[in-house]
């Protein structure tokens, strides 16, 4: 692997304090760090590198570290100080960066700022002669969300387009880097038995479930102009469903995987503004308990205005008009403040055309499931029927768990395979334009609708599984929501 020089924008803030760091100094316990690899924080504060230094020392405290290791890892770090609007702090950057001009260096900009800089700061690197790749390469990671709505992504990627080329881009979606999302990719295209199941003739529905037992964590700011649909669905779980749904890629390299997603965001039915209330579902959470804690609601917590009406819950019925996946729905749903933190995708197959068991009612005739668990736990779980001990012809439910299903402590975070990987210039865990692009065409009709139908927004008890409207207007007779692994509405409620 090249040496190189990651530089974050933002480097004093809660993503490069929770995420990036950590998994850049997990990396280089693991060994996978060149001995010449650099990391700058850029930052307003008033800081040298030894006070940068103390910063990180300080984060690390309290996560587990070997000392060697981390005196290793702290010396890679040196503070540009600057502010991000300030003309004069780009020169200054490029001096540290490349001296007297000397082009050689590898460089990765991380734009861990808020997403209305994310142009702005890449014009000034194009306009410091730090973008263009005459000697080593130039990265940009950019975090989501990109844009936020059609049009301003649009206009995002043009102004990103002026200084970079597309192959020197990487739009970040950190549940790409997580391991049972990449692992769906393995269970469906890895194993022949599955294939052959995967399609409308089988499968009755597809429930991606993310749940969140936390609120805004002190980043209201950026969440309460944001809000549930434009945090979660368009970025992560339209990545997720593009995996579940998606036909087998040519091969595995960046472009045909990114073929493929993009043909099944394409291919899903348009929700027309009018359709919108039948389709989506939003809510926001007030004051409830978590683990028997009192815990307040969305409009108590801190910097959210007072009359905010910001979804903290949404759900979708989508379905995907292609040949596989006709009038089969795709249930997609997330919320802050929920009973558990977990994150799903719960496959429900179709009833047997015959039903021999008579002991067994057919309403009682549990259906088979595929439950591929994201966190916290990863597992990949089946859920079979086999026959009831005794004289009767009954079935009962039994579960298949993936052998490594459990906690894992060393488990990787997605941060850290995805920092790696723009290192090694690979871009499949990464969007390509017209990814972001297909799914901002899917959420903005809801957006639209919802933009200006802002008098009201439903509640949701803080520690329930979100607002009754969504199992109303979801829910068949035989359906439930697949919450986590061992759990089903029953046990939520
Ligand atoms: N936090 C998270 O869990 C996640 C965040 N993201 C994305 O990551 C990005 C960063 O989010 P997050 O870390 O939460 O945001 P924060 O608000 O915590 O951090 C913003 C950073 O930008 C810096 N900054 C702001 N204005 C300036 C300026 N004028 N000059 C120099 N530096 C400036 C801040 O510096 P200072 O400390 O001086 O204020 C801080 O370091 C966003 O795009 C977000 O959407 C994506 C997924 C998860
Ligand atoms: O991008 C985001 O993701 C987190 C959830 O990520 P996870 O890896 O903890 O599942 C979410 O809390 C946050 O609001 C959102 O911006």
């Amino acid at each position: 692997m090249e040496d190189c020089t990651y530089v974050i924008f933002g480097a004093t803030g809660n993503l490069s304090r929770i995420k990036l760091i950590p998994a850049l100094y997990h990396l280089d316990a693991a060994g996978r760090l060149t001995d010449g690899m650099k990391v700058v924080g850029f930052g307003r504060r008033d800081w040298d590198d030894g006070a940068w230094r103390s910063q990180v020392r300080g984060w690390l405290a309290e996560k587990q570290t070997e000392a060697d290791v981390l005196e290793r890892f702290l010396a890679r770090f040196h503070f540009c100080q600057g502010d991000l609007a300030d003309e004069a702090a780009y020169p200054a950057l490029r001096e540290m960066l490349l001296g007297e001009n000397d082009f050689s260096h590898n460089i990765v900009f991380y734009m861990a700022i808020r997403p209305a800089e994310f142009g702005k700061v890449s014009r000034k690197l194009g306009e410091c002669g730090l973008a263009g790749e005459k000697g080593g390469w130039r990265r940009l990671v950019i975090e989501k969300p990109f844009g936020y709505d059609l049009e301003s992504a649009e206009s995002l990627n043009h102004s990103l387009s002026r200084d970079f080329r597309e192959s020197q881009i990487y739009r970040i979606d950190h549940y790409l880097g997580k391991g049972t999302v990449q692992n769906v990719l393995v269970f469906r295209f890895a194993n022949l038995m599955l294939e052959p199941l995967w399609n409308r003739n089988y499968i009755d529905h597809v429930q991606i479930t993310h749940s969140e037992s936390l609120g805004t964590e002190g980043r209201a700011g950026y969440y309460d102009g944001a809000g549930a649909l434009r945090d979660m669905i368009q970025s992560h779980l339209l990545q997720v469903l593009t995996l579940v749904a998606m036909e087998p890629p040519a091969n595995l390299d960046a472009e045909s995987l990114r073929d493929e997603k993009v043909k099944v965001l394409r291919s899903i039915r348009p929700i027309p503004q009018s359709a919108v209330n039948a389709h989506a579902v939003r809510a926001q959470y007030t004051a409830g308990k978590i683990n028997g804690e009192k815990v307040p609601g969305y409009l108590d917590e801190p910097d959210v205005p007072e009359h905010s009406v910001t979804e903290t819950y949404a759900a979708l019925k989508l379905f995907i008009d292609n040949w596989r996946w006709r009038n089969v729905p795709f249930f997609l749903r997330t919320g802050k403040r929920m009973a558990k933190g977990n994150s799903m995708v719960a496959i429900r197959f179709k009833h047997p055309p015959q039903q021999l068991f008579r002991e067994t009612q057919i309403e009682q005739l549990e259906p088979n499931w595929i439950l591929m668990n994201l966190q916290p736990n990863e597992c990949i779980r089946m859920e079979m029927q086999v026959k009831q001990n005794g004289l009767e012809m009954r079935t009962e439910t039994t579960r298949l768990d993936a052998s490594y299903c459990g906690i894992n402590p060393d488990q990787l975070d997605a941060y850290e395979a995805l920092l790696l990987d723009v290192i090694e210039g690979d871009h499949s865990l990464f969007l390509r334009y017209d990814e972001v692009s297909w799914a901002w065409k899917v959420v903005d009709p809801i957006l639209k609708v919802w933009s200006v139908e802002r008098d009201y927004i439903t509640g949701y008890n803080a520690g329930s599984w979100g607002p009754p409207e969504a199992d109303r207007l979801f829910l068949r007779q035989d359906q439930y929501w697949r919450n986590t692994l061992d759990g089903n509405d029953e046990e939520a409620s």
